[in-house]
């Protein structure tokens, strides 16, 4: 019998505990990190998530003993390196423990169900979908949604899409949306509203626009107002690729989603999408990391963007300490796009 092997998971292990959030176990196979198994922690059993780990070694040092892990959460694939990689960041950049991070951006029932519990709820049939493959019915752009569409096709982003109230801005993401899906039948897009009460409005019109093309279940939400159940549903969905569009609130950005092409972020002024107890995250500025970390185009929109996104979008100052300011009453053209110079600084 081969000996056992040692992994690494990751924790939310309390912080006065000092314990750190990543602890070692033994396993009877090697696990591939991002794979999400139940292991004891003191006289509790809890979910954690393999880790990368670059000291481990694989097999456990001579006469150590280490406890095992309880189970695997099979059926659930492991969650891949970019989601990882985002987990990692936030962690650091907002100070927090990386188990609590990790933790806190999963479905809260994948943390309370037992193995046997969540393989009988995978074995579940889906729904079925009426996937008939109509053509969408667009309708003709105005020339400055058309700019904007074809600027975000050609170049990287980030983008702030800046037009009043009624503009036309949702209909241009879901231009963009679109043509993200019909190039790439894998890919997946997020699209982020500040509030819950926002999301069924969006959502009854991503689902009469994309539902009819991808099938019923290509979109789904992810918001706190869902039940544990609705939640862990739209997240298995998104983590398998089967929902092709996710629209959610700020924590929606922790969702895993292998296939994420492109982030919108509407009303990204509004400071709904900032995290206000545990890791105070801003789910703006995260998207526009993870955009650029899993190579996906980011599109902030908004009809009051915050100083943040607007002086980002602004062309570089000139040399001098102070712009010269004029008083003229310019008042901003009804849609404009305006790429965003690359995010210097986030590392
Ligand atoms: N090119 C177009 N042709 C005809 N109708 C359009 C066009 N673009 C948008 N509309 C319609 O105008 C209305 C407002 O558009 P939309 O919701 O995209 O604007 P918005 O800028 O996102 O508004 P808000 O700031 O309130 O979210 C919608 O009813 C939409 O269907």
């Amino acid at each position: 019998m081969p000996p056992p092997s040692l992994v690494q998971v990751a924790l939310h292990t309390p912080s006065h505990s000092g314990v750190g959030d990543l602890l070692s176990y033994a396993s009877e196979r090697p696990l591939p990190p991002g794979t999400l198994v139940r292991v004891p922690l003191g006289t509790r059993e809890v979910l954690g998530v393999v880790w990368d780990a670059e000291d481990a070694t694989g097999e456990l040092p001579e006469g150590a003993s280490l406890r095992a892990i309880a189970g695997v959460l099979e059926g659930v694939a492991p969650l891949d390196l970019p989601w990882r990689r985002l987990v990692a960041f936030a962690a650091r950049y907002y100070q927090r423990g990386l188990g609590e991070v990790a933790l806190a951006a999963l479905p809260p029932q994948l943390r309370d169900l037992r193995p046997e519990q969540l393989a009988r709820r995978l074995r579940r049939p889906a729904k079925a979908t009426d996937e008939s493959a109509n053509a969408i019915q667009n309708i003709a752009l105005t020339a400055e949604q058309e700019s904007a569409r074809a600027r975000i096709a050609a170049e990287k982003g980030p983008f702030l899409l800046f037009g009043s109230t009624g503009s036309g801005k949702t209909e241009v993401y879901l231009r963009c949306v679109q043509e993200m899906l019909e190039a790439d039948a894998t890919a997946q897009a997020l699209v982020m509203v500040p509030e819950i009460n926002l999301t069924p409005q969006l959502e009854e019109r991503f689902v009469s626009r994309f539902a009819p093309r991808f099938g019923a279940g290509a979109v789904v939400s992810l918001h706190s107002g869902m039940t544990n159940p609705q939640r862990l549903k739209s997240w298995l969905a998104a983590h398998s690729g089967a929902a092709r569009i996710v629209l959610g609130t700020r924590m929606a950005v922790f969702a895993s989603l292998p296939g994420l092409r492109l982030i919108v972020v509407d009303e990204e002024h509004d400071p709904s999408y900032k995290q206000q107890e545990g890791a105070r995250y801003s789910a703006r500025d995260l998207a526009i990391w993870r955009g650029r970390e899993q190579g996906a185009k980011v599109l902030l929109g908004s009809a009051t963007p915050s100083l943040e996104s607007w002086h980002a979008s602004r062309p570089p100052p000139p040399k001098t300490r102070w712009a010269a300011a004029t008083c003229a009453c310019t008042c901003p053209a009804a849609l404009a796009l305006a790429p965003w110079p690359a995010c210097a600084g986030w590392t």
